[in-house]
């Protein structure tokens, strides 16, 4: 029987979390990541998931320049890591595209970072489990793994107002994060690709240029991404429902600076 490979040690997880977005579709008029959300921004809930996930030893939270709510509150989670023995936590600038965030956020990550998963501050309501099951399918030998969930409606292509086919649907899945990749793997893709192309929506499709297998685990409804006003009432349901705001909510110095930059 072939000896299964053995690591010396489990291998080391980087989170890169992209949340320099400025979230036009929602219309806020601030970045994303800052939008409360249950009283809290997404980009905190975003960080809470990482840290409840348990898989990471380094995480880069990738804001937009100059963001002093946003550095405030990655302050306060590196300093909360530190006290309880979790991941470092840092800051980078992001980019003007998605991709050149991630590479922002690559480029701040330890070099010695085996896996690295890219995850979106706007899912911020990804339960910990979807990281784990993303970093132990990378563990397990898979260069690029994605969390999905079957597609509900029938989707069509259309060209100039009028529809040209229909895919088969049972064929179809929408794609969540975080994404997971072997890292050496991840740094090879993003040195081949012009950051500004916006034809980039995930890092999966760098994988797929290259033809390499991108492997599928399952996403979770809760992995949804905030774009659109009702996205975030929806999570704010979600957030009202599971009655998680005691205990976790900011102080309220915390809530009124957030709010103060709406
Ligand atoms: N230049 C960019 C663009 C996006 N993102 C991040 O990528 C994730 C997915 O992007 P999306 O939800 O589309 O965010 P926005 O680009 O902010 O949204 P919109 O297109 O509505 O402006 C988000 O967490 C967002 O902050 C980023 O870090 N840097
Ligand atoms: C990465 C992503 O969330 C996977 O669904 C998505 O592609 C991001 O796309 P967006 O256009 O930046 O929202």
């Amino acid at each position: 029987m072939p000896e299964k490979k053995q690591h010396p040690h489990p291998p080391a997880v980087g989170v890169i979390v992209v949340a320099a977005g400025s979230g036009q579709r929602l219309g806020h008029g601030i970045p994303k990541a800052r939008v409360l959300c249950g009283g809290r921004t997404l980009l905190e809930h975003a960080l809470d998931a990482v840290a409840a996930s348990g898989v990471a030893v380094a995480v880069v939270a990738v804001l937009p320049p100059d963001d002093p709510v946003l550095t405030a509150v990655v302050a306060r989670a590196a300093g909360a890591a530190r006290d309880g023995a979790g991941p470092v936590i840092s800051r980078v600038d992001g980019g003007a595209t998605r991709v050149a965030s991630v590479r922002a956020g690559l480029s701040a990550l330890p070099s010695d970072v085996e896996i690295v998963l890219v995850h979106d501050a706007a899912r911020a309501l990804t339960p910990p489990a979807v990281f784990r099951r993303v970093a132990e399918a990378v563990h397990g030998g898979a260069p690029a793994v994605i969390p999905v969930v079957a597609v509900a409606d029938t989707i069509k292509i259309v060209r100039s107002g009028t529809v040209e086919s229909t895919p088969d649907r049972s064929g179809l899945r929408a794609v969540q994060t975080p994404q997971g990749f072997a890292a050496s793997a991840l740094r090879s893709a993003h040195a081949g690709v012009a950051a500004a192309n916006p034809g980039i929506t995930d890092d999966a499709m760098l994988m797929e240029a290259l033809g390499v297998p991108v492997q599928v685990v399952d996403g979770d409804p809760l992995a949804f991404k905030v774009t659109t006003p009702l996205d975030l009432a929806v999570a704010e349901a979600v957030i009202a429902l599971r009655g998680d705001g005691a205990g976790t909510r900011p102080t309220p110095s915390q809530s009124r600076s957030a709010h103060d930059t709406e």
